[in-house]
């Protein structure tokens, strides 16, 4: 692909180390990734796997030690004023909580004149018009102007959220669980506003969420975190319908939802340890969980020496393992996640999967 991943964001081998109390984490370690505009990659992973870091880096708020990050076509390395400022245009970052990014004083009107005015200067005509277009955008009527925060819903919020990011006109968007506050209903409706204005406006977009239904709504490619690496990438049917990797295998077994919060306390959501990113196994980082691994076939000791890399760029189903399962076996304890209409979540077999 390249032309830097035509326009939109593009990751090269990118580390990002944090360092905390206990020493350095690897949080993200040798990432690549491609999402071109008017696409979506989503990102799922356990919490912890990185995929928060990844977004943030992508942002410039967490700075990558190795690797290259292009956004719209361009690396932005530096820390100067004007680098950001242009890095700001070009991609904007949704997350779960809107209040996060709406000031609770201000209305609407003034939120979104805020974000259009950040980056160009526009006339008092010219800013009305945009706010009008913004609303309308995000499918939010007029009245919504004059109201602050707390007179609108959660799902409102997460829209004007939504609508301040794309005042701009962002190469990218990266949504980092932005449903994951909201009514099921309120969910459906938000993906498919996103989706639309994808279709319309053209950014990439990155998605991020535990909520394997809101990613297979969204996106065209699945990319699967474990441990700061992404295992797994394929277009999301072929993913969700035949995983390659025994991790993505696990993982989808373990739907409705890769949220922590929904177990019980303490209870890891796969069989197994979940390893310490600050030291992580030698060889697959996977092995010591693994349902196929050495611990389970001592003929594979080879899990526990060797790292194994991503199948070769280019390949539609790449994943990161010696023995992966082929792309087009699916395993009968894989299940996928309906939604139906009263919004209950119903396991299903592969073959049951809508289309
Ligand atoms: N500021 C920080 N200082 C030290 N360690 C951090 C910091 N932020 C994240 N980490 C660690 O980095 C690793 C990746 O965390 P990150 O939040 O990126 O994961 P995540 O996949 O987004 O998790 P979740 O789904 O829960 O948001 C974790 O081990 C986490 O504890």
């Amino acid at each position: 692909m390249r032309e830097e991943a035509e326009a939109g964001l593009a990751l090269y081998d990118v580390t990002v180390r944090h360092h905390g109390p206990f020493g350095p984490v690897t949080a993200v370690d040798g990432v690549s990734l491609e999402v071109p505009r008017g696409t979506t990659v989503g990102l799922v992973g356990e919490s912890g796997s990185g995929k928060s870091t990844l977004a943030r880096a992508v942002v410039g708020l967490d700075s990558p030690c190795a690797g290259r990050i292009t956004v719209g076509g361009r690396e932005y390395r530096g820390r100067r004023a004007a680098d950001r400022r242009r890095l700001g245009q070009q991609v904007q970052l949704v997350f779960q909580d809107p209040d996060t990014a709406l000031d609770p004083r201000m209305t609407v009107r003034q939120s979104l004149a805020e974000a259009a005015g950040a980056f160009v200067r526009l006339d008092r005509r010219s800013r009305e018009q945009r706010i009008g277009g913004l609303l309308e955008l995000v499918g939010l009527d007029a009245g919504c102007a004059d109201r602050v925060p707390r007179q609108l819903s959660g799902g409102q919020r997460q829209r004007v959220a939504v609508a301040r990011a794309l005042a701009v006109d962002p190469a990218v968007l990266i949504a980092d669980e932005v449903t994951s506050a909201l009514d099921v209903s309120v969910r459906a409706a938000l993906l498919t506003t996103l989706r639309d204005l994808q279709r319309r406006m053209g950014f990439a977009m990155l998605f991020i969420s535990h909520d394997l239904a809101a990613v297979r709504q969204v996106s065209d490619v699945v990319a699967v975190m474990y441990l700061g690496r992404i295992v797994e990438t394929a277009a999301t049917e072929n993913l969700l319908r035949g995983p390659r990797h025994p991790y993505t295998r696990t993982l989808l077994s373990a739907v409705p939802s890769l949220h922590a919060g929904r177990r019980p306390v303490g209870e890891p959501l796969l069989p197994g340890e979940v390893p310490d990113p600050a030291s992580p196994p030698t060889g697959c980082r996977f092995h010591p969980r693994c349902p196929v691994g050495p611990n389970r076939r001592p003929e594979r000791d080879v899990c526990a020496a060797r790292d194994p890399q991503q199948e070769a760029a280019g390949q539609p189903h790449r994943a990161a393992c010696h023995f992966p399962y082929p792309a087009d076996a699916c395993p009968p304890h894989v299940v996928s996640v309906h939604q139906n209409a009263d919004g209950d979540r119903t396991p299903r077999t592969p073959g049951d999967l809508p289309s």
